[in-house]
């Protein structure tokens, strides 16, 4: 999706609501290093971080250039340069079922100082956010989130889930087939080169996974600040195929009291191939003199419980939504993606927002491809009496869009209705995803 950052004004409804309180709602000109550090600053103490190192400000700067960067001013306080609240977003590659990619609107760095808290500033930024994700052309908006409880009103929800998955050790006997190639540690810096391309093939394997950014290889490859202890303790270990082709990467630490075996954790394993996926895992948890290996934000559906002799080696946690998406286009969203099985479903959407509300009738071929066309006229409505259908709101379709909430899930809680009988069954068979939508990041 190309798009010019700056090609449209701040949004007009969000400058009304806010000048109505005395604050000004302003595009951050990310050239402008002095407003950007103060933009920064807050975006950390929002997130109760530390206050910024000029290397974070450097690294920032190169991030934010690539963004949409907002803040909210208030000109009575005492520091009226440093926005009392913030906001970035960018248009960003989705994956979807079926290996395509959609084009989605990336939404981060919410905050709200706490003097300023609980007077709807969030409220008139995600809203501004939903037209702005409009305006760019996106089918749907993404985030992920803080706490659970903020987003859904804005028709966010839950798409994707991530957990921690922890391997024990002593138990780790691995079974699963050998590779044809290798694992070897390499230079942080050496693989920098190749790293978006081995990213870029990771995520069109799995729904859920959006565009890497180069600041975020930078950052987990330890790069933008080389000589701090994070970025001193992480190893990368990539493995190679058969015919010495790079597959894919993992970077990883230990964390270790001194005399003790550590943990072995990583948050990074980016693989291309299946092989590259098992190579990867197998040298993550046979390391010597840990107790175990902890791996982030990993899929709720790994394939390591079939790959070890005991699976109960493996204990996973921390199973959350991590992925939220917000449909705001649905005929490109639902024209996006592959289905999993042939059928014509009428797909009737509540929007309280208004942004993607409509009746749009879903004709999925036998190759899963969709074509999907709004039910607007009279002829229209009629072509398409009795036929099946399912009635939901904008947080249910976010929800089973990528085929990691199942619709006869929602239809058991009562949040999704069919319109004729035997509908909820069609929608689980065509929304069904091969593979289990999964995030792997935070953004
Ligand atoms: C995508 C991301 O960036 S996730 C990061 C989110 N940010 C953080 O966690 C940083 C710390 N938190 C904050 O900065 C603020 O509390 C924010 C941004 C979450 C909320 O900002 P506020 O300006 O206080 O929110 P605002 O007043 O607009 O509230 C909007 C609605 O959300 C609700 N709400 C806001 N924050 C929360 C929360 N943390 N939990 C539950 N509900 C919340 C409000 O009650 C309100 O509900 P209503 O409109 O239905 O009455």
């Amino acid at each position: 999706m190309s798009f010019d950052l700056q090609g449209f004004p701040a949004d007009s409804e969000a400058l009304a609501t806010l000048a109505a309180r005395g604050l000004a709602y302003r595009l951050v000109d990310t050239s402008d290093a002095a407003a950007t550090s103060k933009w920064v600053e807050a975006d950390f103490r929002g997130f109760h971080h530390s206050r910024p190192r000029q290397i974070d400000l450097d690294f920032d700067f190169g991030l934010l250039a690539e963004r949409r960067v907002h803040g909210v001013y208030d000109p009575t306080i005492a520091e009226p340069a440093v926005p009392v609240a913030t906001v970035s977003s960018w248009p960003t590659g989705l994956s979807v079922p079926g290996g395509r990619s959609v084009d989605a609107w990336a939404v981060s760095s919410v905050t709200v100082s706490p003097t300023h808290r609980r007077r709807g500033i969030a409220r008139a930024l995600m809203l501004a956010e939903l037209q702005n994700a409009r305006s760019a052309g996106a089918a749907l908006a993404m985030l992920t989130a803080t706490e659970a409880t903020i987003y859904g009103r804005f028709g966010y929800a839950p798409a994707a889930r991530a957990a921690t998955v922890y391997v024990d050790r002593r138990r780790a006997h691995w079974i699963g087939a050998d590779v044809p190639g290798r694992v070897q540690f390499v230079d942080a810096a050496a693989i920098r080169e190749i790293a978006p391309a081995i990213a870029r093939r990771a995520v069109a394997r799995t729904p859920g996974e959006i565009d890497r950014w180069p600041a975020l290889l930078d950052r987990v490859l330890g790069l933008h600040d080389p000589e701090s202890d994070r970025s001193r303790s992480r190893r990368v270990a990539r493995y190679d195929d058969e015919r010495g082709q790079p597959q894919g990467f993992a970077v990883f630490h230990v964390t270790r009291e001194p005399n003790a075996p550590g943990v072995a954790e990583f948050d990074f394993l980016a693989a291309a191939t299946d092989d590259a996926e098992r190579a990867l895992w197998r040298f993550l948890v046979e390391q010597d003199y840990v107790s175990g290996t902890r791996g982030l934000l990993r899929s709720v559906d790994e394939p390591l419980p079939w790959l070890l002799d005991d699976p109960r080696a493996i204990t996973v946690t921390d199973v959350v939504d991590h992925l939220w998406l917000r449909v705001i286009d649905p005929i490109a969203a639902l024209s996006a993606r592959r289905y999993s099985s042939p059928g014509r479903l009428v797909v009737e959407v509540d929007d309280p927002v208004g942004i993607a509300a409509g009746r749009f009738e879903l004709v999925v071929d036998d190759g899963g491809r969709a074509e999907v066309a709004a039910i607007e006229s009279r002829d229209a409505a009629a072509s398409v009496k009795g036929a099946r259908g399912i009635r939901l709101g904008v947080r249910e379709l976010g929800a089973i869009y990528l085929g990691g909430v199942r619709p006869s899930v929602l239809a058991r809680a009562g949040r999704i209705e069919e319109s004729a009988p035997r509908s909820i069954d069609l929608a689980e068979r065509m929304f069904a995803s091969t593979r289990t939508p999964h995030l792997s990041i935070w953004f």
